[in-house]
């Protein structure tokens, strides 16, 4: 039972060194540290239980997500949990329609990053009071109580209430077999670990081996930044895998629409499922026009990592923009908005692929797929969640994953929280790991 009022709300900048090694660049951010604003709230309820939540950043900019956090600390403090969660759409409006801090968004940037960050910790307490993990917490709740959690404001020319609801009944259907084939099979996923942009072919061949042995099938690598280099990093990874592993590619919003298309037909011969933002995030006739381009050569079109709202995921469906959609568990208003557009990648009948390269957005997003193709998709065609094997170690439930697959996990909450000691050694700038580099930096 939902119990206890929040009595405490702490955030901390937390960011691991991850551009020494090349980890996480791409075409884009090529010096990558990757950072969470971490969010820690407390009850009353005297149970000793604690919402954990983050928000995902690249280092520089964590400090100012953490002051949008603060900012938005006055709508949490001193709420009851059950009314929070008790109408969770009044609650997610509130937070998103604060009539000062809207100007400074609306729903996207600094500010819903932050809001997030804040969400993400609500609905961790929320399962740890249910004793659930997160997924389970929501594939056991009946429709109309999911549905009160998504606020449906600017998405119901395109999905109603009512029709969201046909969804989740038809999901009702075989729900509890699924269930079960997660828990014997889990969810599959899509390795990007080998292929990062800074990572020179040595490495990318050594990866690329090693996650074979491991069992990986499906994989990623970056491009965008010179047309030459991809050609031969593409031709070094599609030998190594082979012709019949599938390959992905991902632009990181490298290029103009022309130069889009152009790119990926001299790519093209390497066979690649997708081709990721390969332009502005924002640019959804852009992205409709590289869609219609790529159909003859066989490449669809990703995007949604830096997809600001459910709006712009909208519109994305509606124009025929992406053939893959990438929901992301930090960017998006925490699973709130995340419920809406895995609802309406379902009415679109399109496979949503999540985004999960940054520090805790594997350990996030699995619950969000498991809860997808349980109780929304009912299909694994096409559909895989992308995996990074980065910093999971700090993390006090990090993931598990069997024969390339998210398994699910098991632990009560939404795997946010990390350990303690990872956290007071990565504070930026105290912390002992900044301290040291940046004195080595003469900082
Ligand atoms: C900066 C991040 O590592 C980004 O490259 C992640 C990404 O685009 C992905 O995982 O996809
Ligand atoms: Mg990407």
């Amino acid at each position: 039972m939902v119990r206890g009022r929040i009595s405490g709300l702490s955030v901390r900048d937390v960011r691991f060194p991850t551009s020494l090694g090349g980890h996480g660049s791409d075409a884009m951010h090529t010096d990558p540290d990757y950072s969470a604003a971490y969010v820690v709230l407390e009850t009353d309820a005297g149970d000793g239980l604690k919402g954990y939540g983050i928000t995902f950043t690249l280092g520089k900019g964590t400090e100012v997500v953490v002051c949008a956090v603060n900012a938005l600390a006055h709508h949490v403090l001193h709420k009851d949990l059950k009314d929070i969660v008790g109408d969770f759409r009044a609650f997610y409006r509130q937070l998103t329609s604060d009539g000062q801090l809207r100007w400074i968004g609306p729903e996207k940037g600094v500010v819903h990053l932050a809001t997030a960050a804040v969400l993400n910790a609500v609905w961790d307490l929320w399962a740890k009071q249910e004793g659930k993990p997160l997924w389970k917490l929501l594939v056991d709740m009946d429709p109309r109580t999911l549905l009160a959690c998504i606020d449906f404001r600017y998405i119901t020319d395109v999905l109603t209430e009512e029709e969201a609801f046909e969804i989740l009944q038809k999901g009702q259907v075989g729900k509890k077999e699924r269930e079960e084939q997660m828990l014997v099979q889990g969810y599959p996923a899509y390795t990007t670990s080998c292929a990062w942009l800074g990572y020179s072919d040595d490495t990318l061949k050594q990866l690329c081996t090693e996650a074979l042995k491991d069992g990986w099938t499906r994989f990623k690598v970056k491009v965008g930044a010179d047309l030459q280099d991809d050609i031969r990093r593409c031709r070094l990874i599609r030998n190594t895998i082979g012709p019949e592993k599938t390959l992905m590619m991902d632009a990181n919003q490298r290029w103009d629409v022309p130069e889009a298309v152009e790119w990926m037909s001299k790519l093209a011969e390497f066979k690649p499922l997708w081709i990721e933002e390969p332009t502005s995030p924002d640019d959804i006739l852009g992205h409709a026009a590289i869609s219609k381009a790529l159909v003859p050569l066989g490449i669809g079109v990703a995007t949604g990592e830096q997809c600001h709202n459910r709006v712009i995921f909208k519109q994305l469906l509606q124009a025929k923009a992406l053939q893959f959609l990438q929901i992301d568990s930090c960017r998006l208003g925490s699973v709130n908005e995340n419920l809406s557009v895995l609802l309406m990648a379902k009415k679109f009948e399109i496979p949503v692929c999540p985004h999960a390269g940054g520090v805790g957005l594997c350990e996030l997003v699995q619950h969000l797929i498991i809860f997808d193709f349980i109780s929304v998709s009912a299909s694994l065609t096409n559909r895989m969640c992308e995996y990074v094997d980065h910093l999971h170690e700090h993390f006090k439930y990090p993931v598990i994953i069997e024969k390339a697959s998210y398994m699910p996990p098991k632990d009560a909450g939404y795997s946010t929280e990390m350990k303690e000691d990872s956290v007071k050694k990565h504070q930026y700038p105290d912390g002992e790991v900044w301290k040291k580099l940046l004195a080595a930096r003469g900082n």
